[in-house]
């Protein structure tokens, strides 16, 4: 075994411990056989043993004499001046002589503020920073630490990457990345506590371009993930409500033409034209799809007020705040954001015309007592305002409910309906004047006909068929079928094949939903269920709610409603 010539352990003790110098020697196998490191360099050089190692294996290699100073992996404070001296004795190797000495004084004041300042920085950074070795071990985390990982300080430093990654604790480890790739990496983190981090990290990189150390800098971006989904939301359903309004407020200005054949619908041309001369409210009632529109722009088209506006707004297809502002209108400064300058409401822009206010049942209660005010003193009040405006519009409202029904259950007040219904019109379904059928699908089939530029015509065979059967959504669901019969049937003549094969595939197409009967059924439940289902379909192959009210026979506010209950977005939606 080699030993120091000339001076004995002892010594050496004696020369340096008045000197405060820790040392060691490594005789030429590098084993070390003397150690007298004092308590206080104990502790840093422990920690800081890999390193050393990496220069002692570089000074046995060289032969050269090699100095630095070492700083603590987490105390800045703790600094040591290394010094490793190769000893020859007639030029033989004969080990390596290091000594330690603390070396606070070292740093200047100037690196020693900077230190300070960091130190605060980083646990005051908006970002909490997380700094680890080039194994992943943690080295320095901010306090911050705890609110987003769950851990504190304490037990993120005794933890590597790999570990905190398999806990789970947070995934991916963009150390770990950082590590593999050796480049600067962001990424989106997620942690055990349920948040969402913005990861960026930096590798730090020795002269040779090997990674030391890594830097993270962790932004919690839970909320504004969060903020940012609702926003898209709030968007999509400004979208929808901006649609829903282009879709409920049609300008009529060329009436449609009303088809009829049947008595009962002869008698109700003649009564809407001789009402059409006076102001008098109308409420017209009747089945879905029964033509309880075309009847109220007739009425407009036959009044003296024919030139002036005529407007529609479905009461159903809004939430009550809009349709009160899309009714009534608001001043200047009541909303922030966008038509700060104020709205024209419906019933103005109406104005010398004539307003339809379809589905009239779906109009909340509040509304309702405003809306009675209208047709008590033709005055609105916009939203905001303390002043009235006079009004000169002939009100129309449409339903396909029972109102009494409604004003048993306290859903309709009394009052608005008697002033509603001072004439009444009442549209019977399709079913019980089925001498109209012929005469629609002729007109229907020649609309088509231009609008494909086609000239189709349907037998009468394929009529009589046609006629036959019970058309619960009115003309509606008959204008609809017509269409597809013309667009499905391959010659020009529409033969009752082409119905008939129509009428059975409508008939066979199944829900994909089973229902059992025992005595637990919830009937309720299962309506809703089937409900759901069906207008699920509707929403996959319709991009609009009116092509889906159409598909299904039913108003357009229906389907708004029900696809907000159902939570379901159709395909313009997605
Ligand atoms: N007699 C008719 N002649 C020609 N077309 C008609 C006739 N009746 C209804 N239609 C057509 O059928 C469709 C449904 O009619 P309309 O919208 O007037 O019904 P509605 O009773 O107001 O329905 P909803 O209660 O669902 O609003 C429209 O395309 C309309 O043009």
């Amino acid at each position: 075994m080699s030993s120091i010539p000339s001076l004995t352990d002892t010594a050496l003790k004696e020369a340096t411990s008045s000197t405060g110098i820790s040392y060691q020697f490594y005789n030429a196998g590098k084993d070390p056989i003397i150690d007298s490191i004092d308590d206080e360099i104990r502790e840093w050089y422990e920690n800081q043993k890999e390193e050393i190692n990496d220069y002692l294996y570089y000074v046995y290699e060289t032969k050269n004499f090699w100095q630095g100073i070492i700083v603590h992996r987490k105390n800045i404070d703790m600094q040591v001046t290394v010094r490793m001296i190769p000893i020859f004795l007639k030029q033989n190797f004969e080990g390596l002589f290091v000594i330690y000495s603390k070396s606070e004084n070292i740093v200047s004041e100037e690196y020693k503020d900077m230190a300070t300042d960091l130190k605060v920085l980083f646990d005051s950074s908006y970002d909490v920073l997380f700094v680890s070795d080039a194994n992943g071990n943690a080295l320095r985390v901010s306090s911050a630490c705890e609110r987003l990982w769950g851990k504190s300080k304490e037990d993120f430093l005794r933890q590597n990457v790999y570990e905190l990654e398999n806990e789970k604790v947070f995934y991916p480890s963009i150390t770990r990345m950082v590590l593999q790739e050796k480049r600067k990496i962001s990424a989106i983190q997620k942690t055990s506590t349920g948040k969402t981090l913005l990861v960026v990290g930096t590798p730090v990189k020795d002269k040779n371009g090997n990674v030391v150390r890594v830097v993270n800098a962790s932004r919690d971006i839970t909320e504004i993930n969060k903020l940012q989904e609702e926003l898209i939301a709030a968007r999509a359903i400004a979208e929808r409500y901006q649609k829903e309004l282009e879709e409920v407020k049609r300008d009529y200005s060329s009436p449609k033409k009303l088809i009829f054949s049947s008595k009962t619908m002869e008698r109700i041309a003649e009564q809407t034209k001789m009402v059409a001369r006076y102001n008098s409210s109308v409420l017209i009632t009747g089945e879905s799809g029964v033509g309880k529109e075309i009847i109220a722009s007739m009425i407009h088209e036959f009044s003296n007020r024919s030139e002036q506006p005529f407007i529609k707004i479905n009461c159903g297809a809004l939430p009550e705040s809009l349709l009160e502002s899309e009714l009534f209108g608001y001043v200047k400064g009541t909303f922030t954001g966008a038509d700060k300058d104020g709205k024209k409401g419906l019933f103005l822009a109406a104005n010398k015309g004539t307003i339809l206010l379809d589905e009239i049942t779906e109009m909340p209660l509040s509304l309702q007592v405003k809306l009675l005010r209208v047709l008590q003193e033709s005055e609105i009040r916009p939203i905001g305002s303390v002043n009235s405006k006079k009004i000169n519009v002939r009100i129309i409202a449409s339903t396909n409910r029972n109102i009494e029904t409604l004003i048993k259950e306290g859903n309709f007040r009394e009052d608005l309906y008697y002033r509603l219904k001072v004439i009444p019109i009442e549209i019977p379904p399709l079913r019980d004047r089925k001498e109209d059928i012929p005469l629609l699908v002729e007109y229907f089939t020649q609309e088509f006909n231009k609008e494909y530029k086609v000239r189709k015509k349907v037998s009468k065979e394929a009529i009589h068929i046609i006629r036959k059967e019970p058309w619960k959504g009115n003309i509606r669901e008959l204008k609809n079928f017509v269409e597809r019969l013309l667009i499905m049937s391959k010659n020009d003549e529409v033969e009752k094949q082409d119905v008939m094969e129509i009428l059975t595939d409508d008939s066979q197409e199944q829900l994909p939903i089973n229902i059992y009967f025992d005595d637990q059924i919830n009937l309720y439940e299962t309506l809703e269920s089937v409900e759901c289902e069906i207008l699920k379909r509707a929403a996959m192959k319709y991009t609009t709610t009116t092509e889906i009210a159409a598909a299904l026979s039913v108003n357009q506010s229906t389907i708004s409603k029900k696809l907000r209950k159902y939570n379901i977005q159709y395909r313009n939606q997605k």
